[in-house]
């Protein structure tokens, strides 16, 4: 499988190289030069496969002349061991014709360990094949940062440096991420919002010689590694509610569009997905965009679901690429444009076929309690912020006869503060987080410029050469 970038002017790769890569030189993002598709037959066969296995069946061909299937299979069962539920990616019913899909059975309590715990291992694999190392450098909102952390602590052959928005996470969601003391990894927190997190990333990629001194590479879902591994749970959902011979509808949380994103590929590879749903709290750009063709960006805004608190959506590139029958150029032109003007103008044939696509809702934090409060009473279901804006999109969208499945992204332990003002309970965290409060953490607050945080980098590739 060969991968292109979704602005036309950076070097076509095998999946090796855009793992490593994470951007595209051409400041673009990678995707498959085609779509594998898969017939009912190869859908019907998949049936009743532990997920990790699922996993590897599903990624194999993003990976095909890359990685070994068996050495693929040997990863997934190795990524998903340490789960807690047996089913990795459990359903639950919680209404007439409406699911949750719960995500967050790995060690950081996010759906992010889904595609991380792999994209670690995938990492090692292909640094060791290469003899190499690299620099990650990622941006978080509070979830991607730990889940990164968790599966690239200790490894020899990787340093990461992490950027928050200073005081704009859960304390559960920073203390996973500064309370890992292991020399390869340095958390920063900048002054600034998660948009400025992102930005000062994809400024050091754009930052040529700095990118090639430090070997940089991506755990962001700019990464397009992230994004094929998290295609398999959607699959596994669908099949188990009767995929292929039954439509299924998938409503998902949305900040930066890269879950909903592998949804949306595992539509085009042909599993039968009937709607797919946006949720999004009040920073609602694609929601605004969907329903009324206005992507304008707005200051980002602090909510109770602070890892979507996000304005600019990477991944939506991907999608218009897409949409523009993947006429670079034309990306490329709205895509800039849209960081110079903070609205992304598309014609109107694209928009009607993304509002087409997907439904969109938006809830305000009082809508967001009382979501929370309203399942907990009829279903005893006790979702955290994120998941309990999916669950809401995933009712006003649900269709009789047509499974709904809404993801549950995050546990309600990472987000205490904000479950105590919903339902007055404080979930407890899991065993190996209990003293989470009681360990020491270490991370500096850096100004929201690129200068001093290229030196924070350097530093910390120095310090692990
Ligand atoms: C708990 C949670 N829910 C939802 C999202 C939004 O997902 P995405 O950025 O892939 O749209 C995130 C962050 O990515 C998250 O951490
Ligand atoms: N919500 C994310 C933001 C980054 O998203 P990613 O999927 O691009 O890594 C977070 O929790 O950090």
């Amino acid at each position: 499988m060969r991968y292109v970038s979704t602005r036309g002017q950076a070097p076509v790769r095998d999946f090796s190289s855009v793992l490593m890569a994470g951007l595209a030189e051409d400041g673009g993002l990678y995707l498959p030069e085609s779509w594998p598709v898969l017939t009912a037959e190869e859908w019907r066969v998949l049936r009743g496969l532990p997920y990790p296995d699922l996993a590897a069946r599903i990624i194999a061909p993003f990976t095909a002349g890359c990685i070994a299937p068996e050495v693929l299979l040997r990863l997934c069962r190795e990524s998903y061991a340490g789960f807690d539920h047996a089913a990795i990616v459990p359903l639950v019913q919680v209404e007439d014709g409406l699911f949750v899909q719960e995500l967050f059975h790995g060690p950081t309590l996010a759906f992010k360990d889904m595609a991380m715990q792999l994209l670690g291992r995938l990492f090692d694999h292909v640094l060791t094949e290469r003899d190499a190392r690299v620099t990650i450098v990622g941006a978080t909102s509070g979830d991607t940062g730990s889940a990164a952390i968790e599966a690239c602590r200790g490894r020899e052959r990787v340093r990461i440096v992490i950027l928050h928005p200073e005081g704009r996470t859960s304390d559960v969601q920073r203390r996973q991420m500064t309370t890992v003391l292991e020399p390869n990894v340095t958390n920063l927190a900048v002054q600034g919002t998660f948009d400025d997190c992102q930005d000062l990333v994809k400024a050091m990629f754009a930052d040529a010689p700095f990118r090639q001194e430090m070997g940089l590479s991506a755990v962001n879902s700019i990464n397009w590694a992230r994004i094929a591994a998290q295609i398999p749970y959607y699959v596994y959902a669908a099949l188990n509610l009767g995929a292929p011979d039954r439509e299924v509808s998938f409503a998902v949380p949305t900040g930066n569009f890269g879950n909903i994103l592998a949804a949306w590929a595992a539509r085009r590879m042909g599993l039968p997905v009937r709607a797919l749903c946006v949720g999004s709290n009040r920073n609602d750009i694609l929601t605004r965009f969907l329903r009324d063709n206005d992507m304008s960006a707005r200051e980002v805004v602090p909510s109770l679901s602070p890892s979507m608190d996000i304005q600019v959506s990477s991944n939506f590139e991907r999608l218009l690429f897409e949409l523009l029958n993947r006429d670079a150029g034309a990306c490329a032109r709205t895509v800039t444009d849209f960081r110079r003007t903070g609205h992304m103008s598309v014609p109107d044939a694209v928009w009607r076929q993304a509002s087409g696509l997907f439904h969109a809702l938006a809830l305000e934090d009082e809508d967001t309690k009382t979501e929370i409060r309203n399942l907990y009473r009829s279903s005893q279901y006790l979702a955290d912020p994120h998941s309990a804006i999916g669950i809401a999109a995933g009712r006003m969208f649900r269709e009789p006869g047509i499974p709904m499945v809404a993801m549950a992204t995050a546990h309600p332990a990472k987000f205490p503060d904000a479950m105590v003002q919903a339902v007055g309970i404080r979930p407890a965290l899991p065993p190996h987080l209990t003293d989470l409060f009681d360990r020491p953490e270490r991370y500096d607050v850096v100004p929201n410029q690129l200068d001093t945080v290229e030196n924070r980098v350097r530093a910390a590739a120095l310090k692990n050469s």
